[in-house]
């Protein structure tokens, strides 16, 4: 393998998010007269520094000139200096210890303030180019010693230069004194550093811009040429997901585009080329057209609890992992489930309609209590469950019926059939899956089984139940009053318009599929399902995958991980197995599960071999997907 470059790196606003006397001005000035205005003039001097504009020295001279600085504040921000780590250089704290002789800082900045730092990375300090702070007898800062070559124009070429290093050297930076090194001939190649700050100048004669340190180390082969830097990820979040999953994926070094409505297939398929995790709730269709056309895609996260509008069969056939939030919102569904029944017993929605139109009608007729009451819960599962133990501690009597073989709770009932369920019930609340096979499974001969004047309620998928059966039933008065929050075909977004042969019918309430939408719920679904997805880009781990074998795996470290998804045909670990053992990788590790579909081995190996002997990988027989993490 090749010699690794040098990389040296630039601090304010490269290694740090911070620029020191923008930050050193907040910690003296706190609160003084006028501290606003000194601050956006030391701003403005470093910015004219950084874009080139001012020489280096003069700016440091002049800002230093305006900051009464001592001793004391310039601790503080050591003190504190470690915490503010660029984002991209905290998750690459490994490339720093395990290339600590390659990695050299260098600084107009403060050696006090730089210090911390460097220990935290495991630079050590001969490593450390940068300006040393004078005080006076009294530990005012004076000024910073003149006679380094940093505190004057040009100074780091200079300090480079006076290095002597062999080999490739890169320099990462986000100012214009940063540009020069490579000007200069002091570096072979300068990268603009923009994750925290832009400047255009900088950019222009930098020979690539890095959004992060991820992009240098993947552009200069440090992490593997094959492990994709993060911020050039795409992720693709549609129908207003929780701003919680976008703070969480871009603090993790993702690029995160949001959407408030749903796509249909063919806007879909336009807006996802170029995505590598496409986010979603219940309203998008991820068809096998869709998947065809997705040329990057790595994972789905359905926001929500169901994966019904996501074609599994198909994302498994292109080694897409789909991921949901199976518990998140159960309670938020349950909750109103409860309300609606209470809601529905004393007619209270059509009564504060009347009011509202100037109607007052007090009556007790066919109003009820839910106690006592005969409940029957149509799909046991998470959210059924849960809604029998709270309906029984509301004094109801609980049936329920379910395909699978489900762990009656409390007093709970099983019913050997749904007729038997549908014969005693006083409420029906449907809970099933969204699964195809359970289209319109409540219809005009469900309903004509229930009990005279029952309440029906279904918060589970529109296409179970058949509406215009509903609507008859209920005019027939089988049905008393009946809830439904979800519809054969629902409005992609708030504006557009809503029909269904179920509007205006007395005593039915109709709710916007709004089950799960809570706050609580919405920030659960955000952070479960970001962490799902995270777990599977930074380290394989597929746990609660909805579609791929569940294997639960610890971060990289130290190895480098092959991830590999294949159809599960026979031969293919054998055939995986002997292009590891000809590419001449030690195998440190293996873990391989199947399903009937397909199978996931990943296969954690020693870092030393050439990425390049991993090609054969791909062209496997039966590969699905195929990646390495670093
Ligand atoms: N209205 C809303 O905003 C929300 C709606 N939902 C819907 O609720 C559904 C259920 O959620 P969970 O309880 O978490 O799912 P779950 O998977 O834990 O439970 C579903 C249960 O239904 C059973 N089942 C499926 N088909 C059946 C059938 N034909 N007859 C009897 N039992 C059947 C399954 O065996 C399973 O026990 C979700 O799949 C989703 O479609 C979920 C959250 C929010
Ligand atoms: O969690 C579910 O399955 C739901 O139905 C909730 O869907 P939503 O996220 O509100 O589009």
């Amino acid at each position: 393998m090749s010699a690794r470059p040098t990389l040296i790196f630039d601090f304010d606003s490269t290694l740090v998010d911070f620029e020191t006397l923008e930050a050193l001005a907040d910690i003296a000035l706190a609160d003084a007269p006028g501290a606003a205005e000194t601050r956006a003039q030391i701003a403005a001097l470093t910015d004219q520094a950084m874009a080139g504009e001012l020489e280096f020295g003069e700016a440091l001279r002049r800002r230093l000139a305006l900051l009464p600085l001592t001793r004391a504040h310039v601790a503080a921000l050591a003190h504190t200096a470690s915490d503010h780590l660029t984002a991209s250089v905290r998750r690459n704290l490994n490339f720093f210890q395990q290339n600590k002789g390659k990695v050299v800082i260098l600084s107009g900045g403060f050696r006090e303030v730089i210090a911390p730092v460097a220990e935290e990375l495991g630079v050590s300090p001969d490593r450390i180019l940068c300006n040393d702070v004078v005080y006076d007898a009294d530990d005012h800062v004076i000024g910073v010693d003149d006679a380094n070559p940093l505190s004057h124009a040009n100074g780091k070429p200079a300090a480079i230069h006076a290095l002597n290093l062999s080999g490739r050297v890169v320099m990462i930076g986000d100012g214009w004194n940063d540009a020069e090194v490579k000007i200069a001939g002091a570096a072979d190649a300068f990268y603009a550093f923009t994750e925290v700050v832009r400047r255009a100048p900088v950019v222009q004669v930098a020979d690539a811009e890095a959004a992060s340190l991820d992009e240098v180390l993947h552009a200069e082969g440090l992490v593997g040429r094959w492990s994709f830097p993060r911020s050039r990820m795409k992720m693709l979040l549609l129908e207003n997901i929780h701003p919680a999953a976008v703070e969480r994926l871009e603090e993790a070094g993702y690029s995160v585009e949001t959407q408030k409505g749903a796509l249909d297939e063919d806007d879909l398929i336009a807006a996802i080329k170029g995505v590598h995790v496409l986010g979603i709730r219940s309203k998008t269709t991820v068809s096998r057209r869709v998947l065809e056309e997705a040329d990057r895609l790595m994972a789905v996260a359905a926001f929500c609890i169901g994966t019904n509008q996501i074609d599994l069969d198909a994302a498994s056939d292109h080694g897409v992992a789909v991921f949901n939030a199976p518990y998140s919102n159960t309670r938020s569904v349950v909750e109103l489930a409860i309300g609606l029944m209470i809601v529905l017993m004393r007619d209270v929605a059509d009564k504060s309609a009347a009011m509202h139109v100037g109607k007052w009608n007090k009556s007790a007729t066919g109003s009820k209590e839910l106690r006592g009451k005969t409940l029957g819960i149509v799909g046991y599962g998470a959210i059924g469950s849960q809604l029998s133990v709270l309906a029984e501690n509301l004094g109801m009597r609980v049936l329920f019926y379910d395909l699978s073989e489900r762990l009656a709770l409390g007093n709970a009932r099983r019913m050997r059939s749904l007729d038997a369920l549908l014969g005693e019930s006083d409420v029906v609340t449907l809970h099933v899956d969204g699964r195809k096979d359970n289209a319109n499974i409540f219809g005009a001969a469900q309903f004509a089984r229930m009990k005279e004047g029952a309440l029906f309620l279904n918060l589970s998928r529109g296409h179970v139940v058949d509406v215009g059966a509903l609507s008859q039933a209920m005019g027939s008065g089988r049905v008393a009053g009946a809830a439904v929050d979800v519809f054969p075909e629902e409005p992609r977004t708030n504006a557009d318009p809503f029909e269904s042969p179920l509007q205006g019918l007395p005593n039915m309430i109709l709710t916007p599929h709004i089950g799960g939408s809570t706050e609580e719920a919405q920030e659960a679904i955000a952070e479960f399902a970001a962490e799902r997805l995270l777990g599977y880009l930074n380290r394989g781990d597929t746990t609660f995958s909805v579609n791929l074998p569940n294997v639960q795996l610890a971060e990289v470290s130290g190895t480098h991980r092959i991830l590999h998804i294949h159809r599960n045909q026979p031969g293919v670990l054998a055939e995986l197995n002997r292009a590891l053992a000809s590419a001449g990788l030690n195998i440190l590790g293996q873990h391989l599960k199947t399903d009937e579909r397909t199978g996931y081995v990943i296969t954690d190996v020693d870092r030393d071999y050439d990425p390049e002997a991993l090609r054969e990988l791909k062209t496997l027989p039966g590969t699905l997907k195929f990646r390495t993490l670093q």
